[in-house]
């Protein structure tokens, strides 16, 4: 920093501020803002950065300013964003920045003409040049190649995405409508995966992957869609100010008159699914979207038959959200289905082609076989206590729509089918680092999520470029980056990882929250990467006991996880005879959506509801019912073996 000339300081409240250095302290320096004369404020030194001759100008790549720093980075993006120009490089990363408002002349097709063939750099900044930079590299190098797209929720990255998609299919199609079909696609995939969120109203709940892929001659042939990590939390519980998937509140809003007969629908406030949240948005149009989305679905080619088997089975969770469990009321220890909700027991069973009384056994009690001692393959029937009703009645609604998802993308995919390609670019959408006041299993898997993308982006970016460097001779200095392999292996790594500590906590006869947390912290108590609340430099965190949370020092900060409800959101299996309930549906839709699972998948003797005896109700002690199974079997009906 040179003497008198300006810089950047963070101010205490109001990002950084351009002033000069008035004096000097030991840690700190005092600054005057240029803009008001005579204040100053203190700054740490290593946070203060020197400012570009020229504030005011812009470059459109960050590595040409004089001074690079994270304050002349932010000050170069925001002149250009007051502009209107909204993507900046970093030598060929681009960083985007929302405008929430249309600016047709970027993406129209003219500019999508102007990029095509054009080398990194030699026109302004924008997605176009990365699209055009993965093609002409999949092409020279002849391998597939992939760009990532990451941020916080709401900074434009699924826009970002179809941008690119658009980009690829209409410079480098066969005169396929391949893009046409994505986008025509697309409203279906975001009625079953958005949501309305505080910070966006149409927000993505799940990763997604799109491929697009290119024959011999590097043409488009066709694309794929896989799909990572759908909030399932979301579709049982949402915060105030929070919605469930859209698909819900559109079919209760647009559904014609006979479906909502058929299906027993009704307003929104009558299910516990939608409750919570905001029932209407004005921004949300409910009625229109419905209707738009089943235009989408018949240009898609959905028949009338597909789309009713879509809408049953998302009445058929809203059905079953409404059950509630009391006491029993007998020695059993177990519960019994309110009176009041019996018909939400008959309309869930009826639209997922289930009988009543099975439905109303497998979710009052749980259906295990013995493993070891006596005689093994024993059935044993366990009465449920009312909160283990509820999880159980929350895995079933969990697994049923998350497997309705999946059938989405599936049938999406056979949209833009291909026999064979040579390579392909792969678009990844994913949530970027969320750090907010509260954070829990969904920040805690994303984040994990984005350790091991840092951890990709270290090893092909900082790694291997650096290798190059030096194999070619070039005296560059070297760039130190924190490996943060043991950031992943906290997570998870065999046994100790915090991810095999919860699912062993879930295979515990009274897991919890509080359980889980001890382990953690007990197995970890001299981690660099992780420490009890009450370290944290935020009051609010302080407060958290140490049995309530922990904090993991993440690759781009600390972040402390409130454990409260990871037992319960890690719990997604469904006990084995709910499981065998469903995969045995006699609707054809819903046991064809549990096909593959784990239970059904390719044994020959599966462990089949019909072969459990319909008996009173359970008595206290686990009584055996029938002995029919091998041990092979029980590995394949139970995802979390439980010994008795
Ligand atoms: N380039 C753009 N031009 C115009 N509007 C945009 C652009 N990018 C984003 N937006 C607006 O911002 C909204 C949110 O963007 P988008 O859904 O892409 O965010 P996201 O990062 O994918 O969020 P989430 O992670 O919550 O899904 C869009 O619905 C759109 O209105």
């Amino acid at each position: 920093m040179e003497d008198g000339k300006p810089v950047w300081a963070p101010h205490p409240a109001d990002g950084f501020q351009l002033g000069t250095i008035v004096d000097i302290g030991a840690d700190s320096l005092s600054i005057e803002p240029l803009k008001q004369k005579g204040k100053t404020f203190l700054a740490p030194v290593n946070q203060v950065f020197p400012a570009e001759d020229d504030v005011n100008k812009h470059v459109e790549d960050n590595c040409s300013l004089m001074y690079l720093n994270e304050a002349t980075l932010l000050n170069n993006v925001r002149v250009r964003y007051s502009k209107d120009k909204i993507y900046t490089f970093v030598a060929n990363i681009l960083i985007a920045v929302n405008p929430y408002y249309d600016l047709p002349k970027l993406y129209s097709p003219e500019t999508i003409s102007k990029y095509r063939g054009r080398s990194l750099g030699t026109l302004p900044p924008h997605v176009y040049a990365i699209a055009d930079k993965a093609y002409r590299d999949m092409k020279v190098l002849k391998m597939s190649q992939s760009i990532i797209v990451s941020g916080e929720s709401g900074a434009g990255k699924t826009e970002n995405t179809k941008f690119v998609l658009r980009y690829l299919t209409s410079s480098y199609g066969t005169g396929q409508d391949i893009d046409e079909r994505i986008v025509e696609a697309n409203p279906l995939l975001e009625a079953f995966g958005n949501a309305k969120t505080v910070r966006n109203n149409n927000s993505s709940r799940f990763g997604k992957f799109v491929e697009i892929h290119f024959n011999e001659k590097n043409a488009v042939v066709g694309g794929f869609v896989s799909h990572y990590l759908l909030e399932k939390s979301r579709i049982c519980r949402q915060s105030k100010e929070e919605r469930n998937y859209h698909i819900f509140y559109r079919l209760c809003a647009g559904a014609p008159e006979p479906i909502r007969q058929k299906f027993h629908l009704s307003s929104p406030d009558t299910f516990r699914h939608m409750k919570a949240g905001p029932l209407k948005d004005p921004l949300l149009d409910d009625h229109g979207d419905f209707n738009r989305m089943s235009g989408a679905m018949k240009k898609i080619g959905l028949d009338d038959t597909e789309k009713l088997d879509l809408f049953r089975v998302v009445a058929g969770v809203l059905h079953l959200g409404n059950v509630d469990f009391e006491e029993a009321g007998s020695t059993s220890g177990g519960c019994t289905i309110k009176n009041q909700s019996s018909q939400a027991l008959e309309h869930c069973a009826e639209l997922l082609g289930l009988e009543e009384e099975d439905l109303r056994v497998s979710l009052t009690s749980r259906v295990m076989l013995t493993t070891a001692g006596g005689a093994k393959g024993t059935v044993i029937k366990v009465p449920l206590k009312v909160e283990q009703a509820n999880n159980a009645r929350d895995a079933l609604a969990k697994a049923v729509y998350s497997r309705l998802f999946d059938h989405v993308v599936t049938r999406v995919n056979q949209c833009f089918p291909f026999d064979s390609s040579a390579n392909f670019i792969g678009v990844l959408d994913i949530a970027g680092f969320e750090y907010f006041e509260h954070n829990s299993f969904e920040q805690f898997c994303i984040n994990y999520c984005n350790e091991k993308l840092q951890q990709f982006f270290n090893e092909r970016i900082l790694k291997e470029e650096q290798e190059l460097y030096q194999r070619e001779g070039l005296g560059v200095n070297e760039v130190h980056y924190v490996d943060n392999q043991d950031c992943i292996d906290l997570v998870e790594a065999k046994m100790v990882g915090v991810l095999d500590i919860l699912d062993e906590e879930n295979r515990l006869p009274q897991p919890s929250d509080q359980h889980f947390t001890d382990t953690v912290h007990n197995k970890h108590k001299n981690h660099f990467r992780l420490t009890v609340p009450r370290k944290s430099k935020l009051s609010v965190h302080r407060n958290v006991r140490d049995d309530e949370g922990f904090i993991i020092r993440h690759f781009a900060g600390a972040v402390c996880y409130e454990t409260t409800k990871f037992v319960e959101k890690n719990n997604d299996a469904l006990h084995m005879s709910l499981e065998c309930l469903v995969s045995e549906s006699k609707d054809r839709f819903v046991r064809e959506l549990f096909e593959n699972s784990n239970n059904s998948r390719d044994g020959k003797q599966k462990f089949r509801w019909s072969q459990i005896e319909k008996d009173p109700p359970p008595p206290p002690i686990p009584i055996p019912i029938s002995l029919f199974s091998t041990e092979k079997q029980i590995n394949k009906c139970t995802r979390r073996p439980f010994l008795f």
